[in-house]
């Protein structure tokens, strides 16, 4: 390992938080730590810096012990993006950029004509080369942020240090700043220990997570072998609603009860007529679900009962049965209007069985389906949600199918 820690103690006052952390990555590779608030991941990182005094073991760059460095030659090796805002009175972004130069400087900190050229460079591939003569102070936070990346970048470090550096960001400055890190990892074979909080960037950006929890390192190694689903919700603690790792989503808790509506889905169409329900807190049901479709992973979470399939498969035909039987029961059913093909033919049916038992059909689809002409269809989902919570809420007038009419499109349709 290039960058390592051997046997590292942190903690305050002498007293240790984490003890024995033996992490490392290789020159060029980027390690993430994660985990919940207050779990130590900063502690970590300014013990690894020096801005923390560590409580024993080693932390070493291409074999050498830290310790053995002086601060100006540690700032050649390592450079610094804390979460402490500096508030520089009256510097403007390219003297606190300039000042990552410092550890190659002379007594007087004159600047060469290539440190300018790489102070230069360095606000360039954070795109802040426009903000070079404003105070500072008086930037908003994502772009003091992106200034003091700049700055740490100034200081040509083999190993560039990060503490959640996305958090001031917004979407297209966070993919920008993942990018360069990117980038430099794989020009010029930078190393990159950084936090997140953002579960789903880390598995896209890091070659190697840490995973912090209860003052140890709960799991560590590639982001591909260590983390899924189970783990993040052992790892934060999360009892209600969920997180999807292949989506990078966060599900609140769904409605719970009987559910009064039945979405029909597919193509990942279904998933925003569940997260509006949920947002109504009307519990739904839904099918038939093919385990391949997004809409999977979202009902899983809020959907307070599922009709499935296997991926490309046809439903078992007692799902289907009992598929149908809710459609039918139900106050109204949504159709979320995913194309209808060989797979999931049997949707077709569950909507058809539905209007047949009188139970009003919404639907979002814009063509209309044969055989389906009583479907009454919606611009928007919230206008479908907003008849379907009035119909839920039994002020529909429409018509409560008898059980028999429910049987009837049961036999009908298995
Ligand atoms: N200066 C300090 N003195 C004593 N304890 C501290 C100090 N700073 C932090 N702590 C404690 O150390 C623990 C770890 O804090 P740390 O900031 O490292 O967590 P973190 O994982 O970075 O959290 P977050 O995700 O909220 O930033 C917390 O219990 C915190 O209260």
């Amino acid at each position: 390992m290039y960058f390592e820690t051997q046997k590292l103690s942190v903690g305050y006052h002498r007293r240790p938080l984490i003890e024995d952390i033996d992490i490392g990555i290789w020159q060029g590779g980027i390690l993430c730590l994660i985990g919940p608030n207050g779990s130590g991941k900063s502690t970590i990182l300014r013990s690894i810096t020096r801005h923390l005094t560590k409580l024993g073991g080693v932390v070493a760059i291409g074999g050498r012990d830290l310790d053995g460095m002086s601060d100006k030659e540690l700032a050649r090796h390592v450079s610094v993006v804390l979460t402490d805002r500096i508030e520089p009175e009256l510097m403007t972004c390219w003297e606190v950029v300039a000042a990552g130069r410092y550890p190659y400087t002379n007594h007087f900190g004159k600047l060469s004509r290539e440190d300018q050229r790489i102070v230069e460079d360095s606000m360039a591939r954070v795109n802040a080369l426009e903000l070079r003569e404003q105070r500072f102070t008086e930037l908003s936070d994502g772009q003091k942020q992106r200034v003091l990346l700049a700055r740490a970048l100034c200081q040509q470090p083999e190993v560039i240090v990060l503490d959640e550096p996305t958090s001031y960001l917004d979407i297209r400055h966070k993919i920008e700043l993942l990018d360069i890190l990117r980038e430099m990892t794989a020009s010029r074979g930078l190393s990159v220990v950084l936090s997140l909080h953002e579960v789903d960037l880390a598995t896209k950006l890091a070659d190697v997570v840490v995973l912090v929890k209860d003052n140890a390192i709960f799991r560590c190694g590639a982001p591909e072998d260590v983390l899924d689903d189970d783990t993040i919700r052992q790892l934060y603690d999360i009892h209600d609603g969920s997180f999807n790792l292949l989506l990078g989503s966060v599900e609140l808790c769904g409605a719970a009860g009987e559910p009064r509506v039945f979405v029909v889905p597919g193509e990942g169409r279904g998933a925003p007529c569940f997260r509006a329900l949920q947002k109504r807190g009307l519990p739904f049901a839904t099918g038939i679900l093919q385990r391949c479709d997004v809409d999977w992973a979202v009902a899983e979470t809020l959907a307070a009962r599922r009709y499935e399939a296997e991926s490309f498969s046809p439903p078992a035909p007692d799902t289907l049965r009992a598929a149908v039987a809710a459609a039918c029961s139900s106050a109204c059913v949504v159709d979320s209007g995913a194309a209808i093909g060989p797979y999931n033919r049997e949707n077709l049916e569950l909507l058809r069985a539905a209007a047949g038992a009188g139970v009003p059909v919404l639907t979002l689809r814009r063509e209309r389906l044969e055989s389906l002409e009583a479907a009454r269809p919606f611009d928007t989902v919230r206008a479908l949600m907003d008849e379907a919570a009035r119909l839920a809420a039994g002020k529909g007038g429409g018509v409560c199918p008898s059980s028999g009419a429910a049987s009837g499109a049961i036999a009908g349709t298995v």
